[in-house]
């Protein structure tokens, strides 16, 4: 669980149901059509007993007959058929307006988390925000839909029941009011301790979801190290929690039922007795005591059910406060209000007194990027090298902003690119990272993920540069060509054509600075080799950043700039530098040239038909 999660919020049940309202006022008319609806299916079921009275009355009178009996028996089954309708109405009516609520409501949490920094995701599991885009919705669409309308419902079934009662006899009235009234104490005791219980037990269900997603992700390397076994332990530990706080949960509601259906049986049973007194001192007529009876019996469905509409209601609750604690969540990363435009962007790219840490560095602690002073020229590629763990990809993060500077000032063309829209900066910044992350989509559309319109170029154009540049030609030779389904779902890559894949998308974005996170580090010498030729040329117009691992990534950029202690120290070409920088000979000292994934490149081989004429480069700003 997440420090985010342990603000378990102790917003009363008004003031958290209350924060449906906007999303309730479309659907008013809708959902209180369902709640009329229900209501009247409760005051027929209440008519009946009233017939029982009437009924049974007039059958005890001598000399009847049983042409009443006929027409009260005819009167129950129609008030039985009505109230069925009714019911069956209730459903229609919500049915529709509830699940518009809960799309709604499931499409802006998606919109918010896409919306947010990735210092949030970093904080956050991913299954907890599963369970809170899924499951805790799904519950509030089900208490809207039936527990909130039926808590109302049940709330007036009992009222007007009970004012039925009194007015047929108050001392029957009183016994059941007197077994009523410890169920609303002890009904009260229940709500404060069920939600506490149904909170971890949501919260834990969510950890769940981030432990088999967490395993189900990382199956090669618990398979490849034998950890099988220990992640199966972990992940019982954790069921078995989850488990325990089920049977908790469950006990405690056991317990609620058990006194909210003990108690109106002991009525019943002392109202008999009392009711055969009163009947017997002729006090009350039978047909009023069938009728209290039969009343009592349609009243205590309802008492028995409060226990479980409470518990729904407190647990919808409980899923509103963990959908809210997301949607509260700031974007620490948003537009400016009134953000600056920069029309055509030549791709000058400075750091100017950068600082950086990241939110979860105690205080007082030395900044990671502590003065970061670098000016990149437009068009000019340039490596960033430094031992490992230095901040590298700390200091291209703060690029396309997925974090920002703590201090000082990223400037895109003399900008600061806080004053961008969020929009234009990724427009005009591109990136890849040693990671890469493919969507369960083809080839075409993840390559194309962020291309622009290009003036001049189709998008199989921009997609056949971009293959080209990046190397990925293979990806015509998969059994679907460029539209093969990769990613998650799809055909399983090596994680040097992933790597090609992801810099092509980066490279047809046709930005007009490019940041590669060691976007090669999974290529063989060769192949490395030849995309660093054809990216050469290809980013010719672009300004690059580039962390290189390897010396022949750091050799293919202009020049090369050296992060040690969190400044920049040197700068200069790769000869210069290797000449008179000690620290920048270690550093390339400790550099492998094996790759950390070997990818022979063997399957590269384009087909007849791709390439054959004259390749265009991928300029900025202008058709190739
Ligand atoms: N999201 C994060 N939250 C907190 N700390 C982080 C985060 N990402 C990285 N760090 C820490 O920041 C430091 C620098 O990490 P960074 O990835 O920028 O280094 P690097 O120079 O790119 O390393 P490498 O060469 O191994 O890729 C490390 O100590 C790392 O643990």
């Amino acid at each position: 669980m997440t420090d985010a999660d342990t603000t378990a919020d102790n917003a009363t049940l008004l003031a958290s149901l209350g924060r449906l309202s906007p999303q309730l006022r479309t659907i008013f008319w809708p959902l209180m059509w369902g709640l009329l609806s229900a209501l009247a299916a409760s005051v027929v079921a209440l008519l009946v007993p009233q017939v029982y009275r009437v009924l049974v009355n007039s059958a005890l009178q001598p000399g009847n007959g049983t042409k009443g009996l006929w027409t009260g028996a005819a009167v129950v089954l129609g008030l039985g058929i009505l109230e069925a309708g009714l019911i069956a109405l209730r459903r229609q009516f919500v049915i529709v307006p509830a699940t518009t609520v809960e799309t709604r409501m499931r499409t802006g949490f998606y919109r918010h988390l896409q919306s947010l920094a990735v210092e949030f995701h970093d904080r956050w599991g991913s299954g907890q925000l599963l369970s809170r885009a899924m499951s805790d919705l799904n519950f509030m669409r089900r208490w809207l839909a039936f527990g909130a309308i039926m808590l109302v419902v049940t709330a007036l079934t009992v009222a007007i029941g009970v004012a039925l009662m009194f007015a047929m006899s108050w001392e029957l009235g009183l016994i059941f009011v007197a077994a009523a009234a410890p169920i609303v104490v002890f009904g009260f005791r229940f709500r404060q301790s069920y939600g506490l219980v149904s909170r971890r037990s949501q919260d834990q269900a969510g950890d769940l979801a981030t432990a088999v997603e967490e395993s189900v992700h990382g199956i090669r390397v618990l398979k490849a190290f034998g950890r099988g076994r220990e992640a199966l332990d972990a992940f019982a530990g954790q069921a078995q929690e989850l488990q325990a706080t089920e049977i908790h949960k469950a006990k405690s509601l056991a317990v609620f039922s058990l006194v909210v259906t003990l108690l109106p049986e002991l009525a019943l049973g002392a109202g008999l007795v009392v009711g055969i007194l009163l009947v017997s001192g002729g006090r009350l007529d039978v047909g009023a005591l069938v009728a209290f009876f039969a009343t009592a019996a349609v009243v205590a469905g309802p008492v028995e059910s409060m226990g479980p509409l409470m518990a729904m209601t407190l647990a919808a609750k409980t899923s509103l406060d963990r959908h809210f604690e997301v949607m509260d969540a700031v974007n620490t990363i948003a537009d400016p209000a009134a953000p600056v435009r920069l029309g055509a962007v030549r791709g000058a790219l400075e750091f100017h007194g950068v600082h950086f840490h990241y939110p979860d560095t105690p205080p007082g602690a030395k900044d990671l990027l502590d003065g970061i002073d670098l000016k990149l020229r437009p068009g000019e590629t340039m490596a960033l090298v430094g031992v490992t763990g230095c901040g590298k990809s700390s200091l291209l993060s703060l690029v396309p902003r997925l974090f920002d500077v703590t201090a000082g000032q990223v400037l895109l063309d003399g900008t600061d690119i806080r004053r961008l829209s969020l929009a234009e900066l990724r427009r005009h910044v591109s990136v890849a990272f040693e990671d890469t992350t493919l969507f369960s989509n083809s080839v075409r559309e993840n390559v194309l993920l962020g291309a622009a319109d290009h003036p001049g170029l189709s998008p199989e154009d921009v997609l056949a540069q971009a293959l080209d540049a990046a190397q990925a030609g293979f990806a015509y030779a998969l059994p679907d060509g460029v539209d093969t389904l990769i990613g998650e779902e799809g055909l399983s890559l090596s994680g040097g054509q992933r790597q090609r894949i992801a810099l092509a998308r980066a490279i047809a974005a046709r930005p007009a600075v490019l940041v590669l996170d060691d976007p090669l580090s999974a290529l063989d010498v060769n192949t490395e080799e030849r995309v660093s030729s054809r990216l050469r040329a290809v980013l010719a117009g672009t300004t690059t950043l580039i962390v290189a691992h390897r010396p022949s990534t750091v050799a293919m950029a202009d020049r090369a700039a050296l992060l040690q202690d969190g400044r920049i120290t040197a700068v200069g070409t790769h000869a210069e530098l290797l000449a008179g920088n000690e620290h920048y000979r270690y550093v390339l000292a400790s550099l492998t040239e094996e790759p950390r994934d070997l990818d022979t490149g063997l399957d590269d081989e384009l087909p007849e038909d791709f390439g054959t004429g004259p390749l265009q480069t991928v300029q900025k700003g202008a058709p190739a």
